[in-house]
């Protein structure tokens, strides 16, 4: 990225923008101030010894360049820096944070959609940004509203509007010199933000033939682009309804607001559910209690599966595993969670189709 400097012991570096087949794109770090505006972008190959240890090469991997072919835009990938971090879905390296949008209206904001989305951004451990678009649909006191619920929730929305290009600057401040991957529900204004800040993507908006293109039957095509402030930006295409896939244990602490609970005290078990044991410092009357119960429902069954897959012949594994955990088992089965944990059923086997799709 910009500012680096090109040649580390005479070596050149770069970072891969987008894999195509066999092929990095590779965009190599500017060689100085006057260069900036024209980073040397090179399609390059992988070097034999890198397939021979099974180094893979992602996009967003920081790489050195060999035998650059300048007039030809050719290289071969001599080597991957270490990582910084990794994201699955998408596949990207060296993410430095997420960025959520989200509507205010048109589609309307769902609290619990809205949870899902920023448990799972929580999940990667990576910084995350929450905006609301559409601002220009609602008064400004229905927006200091939400601002102040989500400030509860342990969050500082950024408003904008990208049709009447409100607070658009600051994002674009944001991600300057970082890695960011972009993630929200359809129809929230993701691609008009994309094309607003990088007017070369040319995404489409709002086209039917922009939907088939990024739809969740087509093979998922990660890239990155480059932002004219600088920084890069990646787009997540058919990432509607993220499946939430983290153990029952951690899921508390992706609620910063359950996080400032468990700061100032801690639970009587170390291994506390947060449901109805006794002296638990997380429950109470806070609004996104609801959703981590849901949502613990969720990750108790996924587990439950997972472990009978495992070891078909066991399903009462997770009974016998440890002290604090044979309580929660029957727990599944008392009225009170029985109408959370068949929408549970049929959300996990909502997301096991679009998974099966996207595959
Ligand atoms: N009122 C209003 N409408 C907006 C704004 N930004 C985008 N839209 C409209 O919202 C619709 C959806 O925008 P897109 O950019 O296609 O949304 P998306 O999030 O990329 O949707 P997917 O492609 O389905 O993921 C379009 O009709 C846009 O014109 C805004 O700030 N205000
Ligand atoms: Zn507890």
């Amino acid at each position: 990225m910009k500012g680096e400097i090109t040649a580390t012991n005479g070596q050149l570096l770069g970072t891969v923008l987008a894999v195509q087949a066999n092929f990095y794109r590779v965009q190599l770090d500017t060689l100085g101030v006057d260069n900036e505006l024209h980073s040397p972008m090179l399609l390059c190959t992988r070097r034999t010894r890198l397939k021979k240890i099974g180094q893979q090469v992602m996009v967003g991997d920081r790489v050195v360049v060999e035998e650059p072919d300048w007039l030809g835009g050719r290289g071969a990938v001599a080597d991957v820096l270490p990582r910084r971090s990794q994201l699955d879905r998408p596949a990207i390296a060296n993410v430095n944070q997420i960025l959520l949008v989200f509507a205010v209206a048109d589609p309307p904001l769902e609290p619990f959609q809205l949870s899902r989305f920023l448990i799972k951004a929580e999940s990667t451990g990576l910084d995350v940004v929450l905006c609301l678009n559409k601002s220009d649909l609602i008064s400004p006191q229905a927006q200091q509203e939400i601002s102040d619920r989500l400030g509860v929730w342990g969050y500082q929305p950024l408003f904008i509007s990208v049709q009447q290009g409100l607070n658009v600057q600051p994002i674009g401040d944001y991600l300057q010199q970082k890695i960011t991957v972009i993630a929200g529900p359809s129809g929230v204004g993701k691609s008009s933000l994309i094309n607003l800040l990088i007017p070369d993507a040319n995404l489409r908006v709002g086209e039917v033939s922009g939907k088939l293109a990024r739809g969740r039957h087509t093979t998922r095509h990660v890239e990155l682009f480059e932002l004219p402030s600088g920084g890069l930006l990646a787009d997540t295409p058919g990432f509607n309804q993220p499946d939430l896939d983290c153990d029952p244990e951690e899921l508390v602490h992706y609620f910063p607001e359950a996080r400032a609970r468990l700061a100032e005290g801690s639970c009587r078990f170390t291994d506390c559910l947060h449901r109805d044991e006794p002296d638990c410092v997380v429950r109470g009357d806070w609004e996104r209690y609801e959703h981590y119960l849901e949502f613990l429902e969720q990750a108790i069954a996924r587990q439950t599966l997972l472990n009978q897959q495992a070891d078909p012949e066991s399903s009462l594994k997770l009974k016998t595993k440890g002290k604090g955990e044979n309580k929660y088992e029957p727990k599944l089965e008392t009225k009170k969670y029985r109408r959370v944990s068949r929408r549970s059923q049929v959300q996990s086997v909502r997301n096991w189709d679009e998974e099966s799709e996207d595959e």
